[in-house]
């Protein structure tokens, strides 16, 4: 049986922050969540779990969680995560991701913890030939938020070649689904993930919605992204916490499942799955989107042992409007 571990969990009040609180205590592990619920919410919290209501930029708060804890690993999903959001606003970006996780890899440093999971993204690669990316590409952000966390990367990588601190870098494709327990899911406000809007559509959440751009150069002319469900992203945590309590060294992964979907093949499995007719309007295209950002994840299966088991558009369309229809607003 695996060692009780202890996880400080940054942005554990979020979509995917709150999927990994539930893994390890599913798992049997302690968990203390540090978030400022700039875009958490409590309902995403399961009871009994230990919350620092904090900033991870604030180095009062973290140098005396980090003391007061003796934690295995600091897994960083806190940040900032809209994409268009950080073209109109790239200060936002460049200081709530990049200069806060430079301060908390600081505090992490200055207590000795051991080893660090950080939330990269896809959006670091920017625009490639059309053909899954592995990580030997060379990263040219397409927008400051790819760019905010490409220099995230920087920071921890050279950190940890001068300092006893291990981590694995977990760059993920399009994130979608929820909890099969139904324990958790999206809950943004305003919505402006893809299949979270498509969602709400189909519930009578909202009137209509947009394809942002329909003159790409793809088969259909809107945008491909690679969709992994939730639970499989979070399995790829915790592959990644055993490889790091195994004393293993610093990985870059990717994580997708290597399958292209568009726009439109989107909306058209949100309308299968839901049996709905979605009201759908052609729009310009969206500041700072990539045409096609597919990922080639062999390093995450051959390095860390990740096993994917939802790799279906369907099952994740399924998935995200369960937890869609729990929530009628
Ligand atoms: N959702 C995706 O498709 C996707 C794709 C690639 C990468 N990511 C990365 O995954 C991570 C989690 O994203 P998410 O989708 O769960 O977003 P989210 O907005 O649901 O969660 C982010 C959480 O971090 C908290 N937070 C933000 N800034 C903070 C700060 N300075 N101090 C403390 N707490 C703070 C928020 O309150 C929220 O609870 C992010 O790092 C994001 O960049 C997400
Ligand atoms: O109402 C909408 C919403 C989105 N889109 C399109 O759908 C695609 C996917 O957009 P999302 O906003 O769902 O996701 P992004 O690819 O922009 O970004 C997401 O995935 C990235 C990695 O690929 C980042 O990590 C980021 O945090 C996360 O938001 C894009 O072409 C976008 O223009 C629409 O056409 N209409």
């Amino acid at each position: 049986m695996t060692r009780k571990r202890k996880i400080l969990v940054t942005g554990g009040a979020g979509y995917i922050g709150s999927h990994m609180v539930l893994a390890l205590l599913d798992a049997g592990h302690d968990v203390v969540i540090l978030d400022n619920f700039s875009t958490g919410h409590e309902q995403l919290v399961p009871a009994g779990v230990t919350v620092v209501r904090g900033d991870v930029g604030d180095r009062q708060v973290t140098d005396a969680l980090l003391v007061a804890h003796d934690f295995d690993a600091v897994a960083h999903f806190a940040a900032s995560i809209v994409v268009p959001e950080s073209v109109a606003d790239p200060l936002k970006y460049y200081i709530n991701n990049t200069l806060n996780t430079a301060h908390l890899i600081a505090a992490c440093v200055k207590a000795g913890v051991k080893r660090f999971i950080f939330s990269s993204t896809a959006a670091v690669y920017g625009e490639h030939a059309q053909e899954p990316i592995d990580e030997t590409a060379l990263p040219v952000p397409e927008n400051p938020y790819g760019a905010s966390k490409l220099m995230s990367e920087t920071i921890l990588r050279d950190t940890t070649k001068a300092h006893d601190l291990s981590y694995v870098v977990l760059r993920y494709f399009n994130v979608a689904g929820a909890d099969p327990a139904g324990r958790s899911g999206q809950l943004s406000k305003p919505a402006t993930h893809l299949i979270k809007i498509a969602g709400e559509l189909a519930c009578g959440k909202r009137d209509a919605m947009q394809i942002f751009g329909t003159d790409y150069d793809t088969p259909d002319g809107t945008c491909i992204r690679d969709y992994i469900h939730i639970s499989d992203l979070i399995g790829a945590h915790m592959v990644a916490l055993d490889h790091l309590m195994d004393g293993g060294a610093p990985v870059i992964a990717n994580c997708g499942y290597g399958t292209g979907n568009s726009v439109r093949d989107v909306l058209a499995s949100v309308a299968r799955v839901s049996g709905s007719n979605l009201n759908v309007a052609e729009a310009p295209r969206r500041p700072g989107d990539a045409v096609y950002l597919v990922a080639d994840s062999s390093l995450l299966k051959r390095k860390l042992g990740w096993v994917p088991k939802y790799d279906d558009l369907d099952v994740i369309v399924k998935s995200a409007l369960d937890w869609e229809r729990r929530f009628p607003d």
